[in-house]
């Protein structure tokens, strides 16, 4: 297990005419920012896509955390690599060789990630891990911000975390989707390293507060 939890606030429950405030509004609380890319095919909602991102590029000091619910992500993820981003995570479900995709997001500078939604089990891709930085267990189903959290899919969680353990990967284990005071403990417990949280920071009157109370239950479920 790695030893620095983070935590990663979604804009997905920002004000969306105030992205710059609201991404400075956790900084120095928060690990990274996550920013969810909708594209209204993959997932039937529509957010924002490269000109914001690289806007809001120049408006903050946290490292990006894309993730991307695109289809054709091997047409696109690069573009987010190059515009700055930290880590760019796609979904599993939208490629066709995610590892050809990791790769070019790698040599485009920035880690990569694989994503699984919902309804997709985790043991096909155990054994792709190895080319990513990170896997992103979704927690609900992807589309929507503010859903109740799905407990049941925290065995992917443990199953991942197994699998990251015994073949000694350097993997981080992302969890999205309903993560707030009440939830994180659990998805510490089962693994989870990294934490994304839009409606529990964004909802809050004081986000970064919120962050911190985040981190706080995390790190005493996993102490
Ligand atoms: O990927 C996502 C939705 O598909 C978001 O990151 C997620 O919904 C975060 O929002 P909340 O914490 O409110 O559930
Ligand atoms: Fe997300």
């Amino acid at each position: 297990m790695p030893e620095h939890l983070l935590i990663a606030p979604s804009i997905l429950a920002a004000d969306f005419a105030r992205l710059a405030d609201e991404a400075r509004a956790v900084e120095g609380a928060a690990d990274w920012l996550h920013v969810d890319v909708m594209d209204y095919h993959f997932v039937p909602n529509l957010t924002i896509g490269l000109p914001v991102v690289q806007s809001l590029r120049k408006a903050t000091t946290l490292p990006f955390d894309c993730h991307l619910m695109i289809d054709e992500p091997a047409r696109w993820a690069t573009a987010y690599a190059e515009a700055g981003a930290y880590n760019v995570t796609f979904h599993a479900e939208a490629a066709t060789d995610p590892v050809a995709i990791a790769k070019d997001l790698r040599a485009a500078g920035s880690r990569a990630g694989l994503a699984i939604d919902r309804d997709t089990p985790v043991e096909g891709y155990l054994d792709l891990l190895q080319h990513f930085d990170l896997l992103l267990v979704m927690t609900i189903k992807a589309g929507f911000g503010g859903q109740a959290f799905l407990p049941e899919l925290l065995d992917k969680v443990r199953t991942a975390r197994r699998h990251v353990d015994t073949g000694h990967l350097e993997l981080r284990i992302e969890v999205d989707g309903g993560v707030a005071e009440d939830t994180i403990a659990a998805c510490a417990e089962a693994g989870a390293d990294t934490f994304v949280a839009g409606t529990a920071v964004y909802g809050a009157d004081d986000p970064a507060a919120a962050v911190r109370k985040l981190r706080a239950r995390a790190a005493a479920a996993t102490r």
